[in-house]
This record gives structure tokens, C-alpha cells and sequence, in this order.
């Protein structure tokens, strides 16, 4: 091996990790400077009403544009100092539209998530098809390989999507409002499937996701951070941010908070 070569990631630090972050799009600041670390075993989530600058800040955080000031790192470098590919082992990314122009199979569409993996020929072996197929079946779509994806339903293409960034199996999700077009058994299975690969011991997974549902965030994040849609970051732990009073100003409508069993719930007034 090349003494020379870059050893990615930097042992023991952060999964993920933003400093003095701030992004303006046009003339309009999305968000302030605030800064975050993400550790192995744990879940952030970000909320905040339409066009606040969640899907720029998890773009941000994906690596996918420039910070208008500070920086962001993985495994504590910078994205700069990643190789394309072993960034795509490293993080992957959900999106919040999955475009399909052209007629493909399931297996085909979630085989797609082994690119980064695959040798220099870039021909999929068992190995990968082994593993396509058993993301499909781990979001219940097993049956499906041979379906062409433009026949889909909204919530069979989004689950063929987590089983595409299953297959990808990078240890950091990147999340973009992945209960999209899912029904309530669905949404709960999918968050407690990335809940269980965030919490295996050892696996050093970790995830960012986008939510609308602030009652979901409060049951599976660690961490959150909350964007009023003026400029405002508020983040920290889950029961931090998730006070009545700062959710009702971001979102601009009246929260209240009732415990329910042990769990903070918050109902529109
Ligand atoms: N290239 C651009 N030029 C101008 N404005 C932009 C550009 N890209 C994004 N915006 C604006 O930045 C704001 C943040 O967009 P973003 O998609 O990050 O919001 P969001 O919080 O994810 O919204 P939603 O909940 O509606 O998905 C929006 O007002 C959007 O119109």
C-alpha cells in the first residue's frame, strides 16, 4: 500500500461535523452561523417550515454545494479531501424526488446504490444482487425485482429508493423527508429500520433526516435543529429545541405540548 495514501475516514472522529456554518441563497440568509457534530449511534433531525433551507443546509451537509461560510466535514475531513467514491461508501443521500426517465427494473434501479462499490469493470457480482435483494425484501418489497419502476406506486418508488441507499450502505444517511408518500405502518417501519442500522453496535452508522412531523422527530431524534424560516437556528439535544414556545414561532402557529406515556406530544392548536 501506497505510504502516502490518505487513510479515510480519521480514526475516532465525528461522523459528521459542520463549524460556524451559515448559507444564503440569493440575498437571503437561510441560516445563521450555528455549528454540530454527529456521533456514530446517533440521529439529527431537521425541521422547520417550507423553504426555511432544510434540503440546502442536508445538501450542504451532503457535500452536494459549497457552505456560504464555514465548513463542513466527514469523518473529519472536508469534503475536498475525499475521493468521489469513497465519499459515496462514506455518506449517502436520499433525495426528496426520485426522477425516473427511463424504463428500469426494481432490482436493476436499487443495483444502482452498488456503483460505489463495485471493481474496476463495474460489473455487479452475487454478491451485490444478493444485497439489492435483501434491502427490497427489508423494506417489503420482495416480489418487485422484475417490476418496472415507472409502474410504481408513490410510496413503492420511495420505498425502492431506501432500498437503494440500503444497498449503497454508506454509515451516514442523509435523509430528505424520507416518509414521503409512505402510509403511517410504513413511515414507522421505515424510521425504526434506519433506527436499528444507526444503533447496531459497533456498525458506526449515524443519520440526518428531514421531517415534517414534529411528533416523529421528538420520538427517534438525538439531536435537532430547528430553522424559523428568518435567519434562526435553534439546535441542540431533542427536548432542548423541542419546546412548545420555539415551535409555535417557527412555524408560525400556536403548539402545545402534552405527555403522553413518558413522551413529549405536540398538538396544533
Ligand atoms: N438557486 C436558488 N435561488 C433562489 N432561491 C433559492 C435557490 N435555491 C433555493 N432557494 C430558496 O431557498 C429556500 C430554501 O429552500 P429549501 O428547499 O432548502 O427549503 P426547505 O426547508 O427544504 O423547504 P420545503 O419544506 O418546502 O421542502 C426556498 O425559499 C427556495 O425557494
Amino acid at each position: 500500500m501506497n505510504a502516502a495514501r490518505r487513510v479515510l475516514p480519521v480514526d475516532d472522529a465525528p461522523l459528521l461535523e459542520a463549524e460556524r456554518l451559515a448559507l444564503k441563497v440569493g440575498e437571503r440568509w437561510l441560516c445563521c452561523e450555528f455549528s454540530l457534530s454527529l456521533a456514530a449511534g446517533e440521529c439529527l433531525v431537521l425541521l422547520g417550515p417550507n423553504g426555511a433551507g432544510k434540503t440546502t443546509l442536508l445538501h450542504t451537509l451532503a457535500g452536494l454545494r459549497e457552505p456560504t461560510v464555514g465548513e463542513v466535514r466527514i469523518g473529519g475531513l472536508p469534503y475536498a479531501a475525499w475521493p468521489a467514491l469513497e465519499a459515496a461508501r462514506f455518506r449517502g443521500l436520499l433525495a426528496q424526488q426520485q426522477p425516473d426517465p427511463f424504463a428500469a427494473s426494481v432490482l436493476e434501479t436499487v443495483l444502482v446504490g452498488r456503483h460505489p462499490h463495485l471493481g474496476r469493470w463495474g460489473w455487479e457480482g452475487p454478491q451485490d444482487v444478493a444485497i439489492a435483494r435483501a434491502a427490497l425484501e427489508s423494506v417489503g418489497l420482495a416480489g418487485f425485482e422484475q417490476r418496472d419502476v415507472q409502474t410504481l406506486s408513490g410510496g413503492e418508488r420511495q420505498r425502492v429508493a431506501i432500498a437503494t441507499l440500503l444497498t449503497q450502505a454508506p454509515r451516514l444517511f442523509l435523509l430528505d423527508e424520507p416518509l414521503n408518500h409512505l402510509d403511517l405502518h410504513h413511515q414507522i417501519a421505515a424510521l425504526d429500520l434506519f433506527q436499528r442500522l444507526v444503533r447496531e453496535d459497533g456498525a458506526g452508522r449515524g443519520s440526518v433526516l428531514v421531517l415534517h412531523d414534529i411528533n416523529l422527530a421528538a420520538r427517534y431524534a438525538d439531536h435537532i435543529i430547528l430553522l424559523d424560516g428568518r435567519g434562526g437556528v435553534m439546535a441542540g439535544d431533542r427536548d432542548t429545541v423541542l419546546r412548545a414556545d420555539l415551535l409555535s414561532q417557527a412555524f408560525g402557529h400556536p403548539l402545545r405540548r402534552i405527555e403522553h406515556a413518558g413522551r413529549a406530544v405536540f398538538l396544533p392548536d
